[in-house]
């Protein structure tokens, strides 16, 4: 999908943020657009704060002049707009292929709303095609990730569990020092009890399902950006 139309979706997510607010900034190509419009609204006058959701956003955020915080100071936030890697009918998301879930899903559980902006090939029937982004500590990993894949084969998952690399040999770091473990459902079924009994694994820090947590999403299409709505 082409950068334009990642754009035009961010576009439609800036245009709700008003001065005053304070927003969450995702992480990934098309929240990039989005930081880099809202950068130009700051610079126009509009009043804003921003928190990030991930080193590389928080470095973009101060070049493109936002003023940033953090959770600790304001502890709620009006809005978070972020991107997704799949999104199904009922705007459940998964999300985490740039790394950032935990800290894009504590940003998200602390906003008010939350805005998706994405480009219609992440539209799915059901999740799971794309490789579930599981955080893990590193203590402990090969007991987590047996864990891990006991529930898979539970769920009925049609591939592997693969630890994300970021070089060849080189085990992918997160922001917080974690690992991530992709897990490949092929179709998510049961998310809700997956993503509880995930989290019931000590070794667990998070993992990249976003239930019902967004309730509007901006999807670019060759015909324009749709608006998607939870319910509709
Ligand atoms: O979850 C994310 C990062 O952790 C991103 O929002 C997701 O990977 C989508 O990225 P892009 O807009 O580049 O397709």
């Amino acid at each position: 999908m082409s950068e334009a139309l990642k754009r035009e979706a961010a576009a439609r997510a800036v245009a709700e943020i008003t001065s005053g607010m304070k927003v969450g900034l995702g992480t990934g190509s098309t929240a990039r657009h989005f930081v880099e419009l809202l950068g130009e609204r700051v610079a126009a006058g509009l009043d804003i704060v921003g928190v990030p959701t991930s080193e590389v956003t928080a470095r973009q955020a101060r070049e493109c002049g936002i003023p940033l915080s953090d959770l600790d100071t304001l502890e709620r936030l009006d809005i978070t707009v972020d991107g997704a890697d799949e999104l199904d009918a009922d705007l459940n998301l998964i999300k985490g292929g740039g790394g950032a879930l935990l800290r894009e899903k504590i940003v998200a559980a602390a906003s008010g709303a939350m805005i998706v902006i994405a480009d219609g090939s992440k539209v799915v029937d059901t999740l799971g095609r794309f490789p579930l982004p599981i955080e893990v500590n590193r203590f402990g990993l090969g007991a987590t990730r047996r864990a891990i894949a006991d529930i898979m084969a539970a769920h009925s998952a049609e591939g592997a569990l693969k630890l994300r690399e970021a070089a060849a040999g080189e085990a992918f770091q997160t922001d917080g020092g974690h690992l991530i473990l992709d897990a490949f459902f092929g179709r998510i079924s049961r998310p809700e009890a997956l993503s509880a009994e995930l989290l019931d694994i000590p070794g667990v820090v998070q993992h990249g399902l976003f239930l019902k947590m967004c309730r509007k999403a901006y999807v670019a299409t060759p015909n324009g950006v749709e608006t998607l709505l939870k319910g509709n």
